[in-house]
């Protein structure tokens, strides 16, 4: 069987069943060898079942099972079940159609690890939902190198928010490589970039992403401006800067993951 691996061979795969790449499903599948033994090797060692959202014609599933891993692999486009009947004809997979957003993640055996190319479009929700299941003992994974930048910026830094903070508070977070739009058929218009994201086994904190979503709500503003804005009293939060030794102009993008902890316990009950 072709490795998949080549523009090639992958154009005239998608020909022979009569099917395109289509945008809407974030479908730019991976063509290089080198790159899909490295995100097999991030992945390692697989001591749980595998997870892997957007198999597309199968090119990372076929390695993954090739690495002894125990594979289940989920698929919105059912276009691709005759491709993928075909590429992994004979190995020990478990096909799911279905749209990963709607998957009972939460019901996963614990120490589950998600391995994937990642459709643009989902992959902020489906990370964030996946984390919060606790479930998942690693995931490694391609996203835009933007999304990647933002799972992994340092404070003080245009790309550090939310989304860093939700990453940190979770797992330790790490940028492995970036991909050239090359390394894909077809190419996208920007690069991407192989995450590994380790969880900590640290539950969900509802109320510390209430007010990081208040805090970097209004970026322009500084941070008392953006919580006041959000329903926070005055008192309380000129109150608590000052107990967290903070200037009163401080912005959210200045204070790191335990500062915000502090903040949080120091304006509790919320508003
Ligand atoms: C970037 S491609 C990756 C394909 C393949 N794994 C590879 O590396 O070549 C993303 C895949 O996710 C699928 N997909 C898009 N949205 C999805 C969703 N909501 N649930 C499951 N799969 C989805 C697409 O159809 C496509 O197969």
């Amino acid at each position: 069987m072709d490795k998949l691996t080549s523009p090639q061979s992958v154009r005239a795969l998608l020909e022979r069943h009569g099917l395109f790449a289509d945008k809407r499903f974030g479908q730019n599948f991976l063509v290089s060898e080198a790159h899909l033994r490295r995100i097999v090797e991030a992945a390692r060692p697989f001591t749980g079942p595998v997870f892997e959202v957007g198999p597309g014609l199968g090119a990372l599933t076929r390695a993954l099972l090739e690495a002894g891993a125990e594979v289940t692999a989920i698929e919105k486009d059912l276009r691709l079940r005759p491709v993928l009947e075909e590429t992994l004809f004979g190995l020990p997979v478990r096909l799911v159609f279905q749209d990963a957003l709607l998957y009972s993640w939460e019901e996963v055996p614990q120490g589950s690890l998600l391995v994937a190319n990642l459709p643009y479009n989902i992959a902020t929700p489906l990370v964030t939902r996946l984390l919060k299941t606790g479930r998942f003992a690693r995931l490694v994974f391609l996203v835009q190198k933007e999304v990647a930048e933002r799972m992994t910026a340092r404070p003080k830094t245009p790309a550090y928010g939310v989304l860093t903070l939700r990453v940190a508070h979770h797992a330790v977070a790490e940028r492995l490589f970036d991909l050239p739009p090359g390394a894909f058929f077809p190419p996208p218009k920007v690069w991407s970039s192989l995450v590994r994201l380790t969880p900590k086994g640290v539950p969900d904190d509802p109320g510390l992403f209430r007010l990081l979503e208040a805090a970097f709500g209004q970026r322009r503003k500084t941070l008392k401006n953006a919580l006041m804005g959000a329903g926070y009293p005055r008192e309380a939060v000129e109150a608590a800067l000052k107990a967290l030794g903070l200037p009163e102009q401080v912005r959210a993008e200045e204070l790191g993951l335990e500062a915000f902890r502090r903040l949080k316990a120091l304006l509790s009950p919320q508003p």
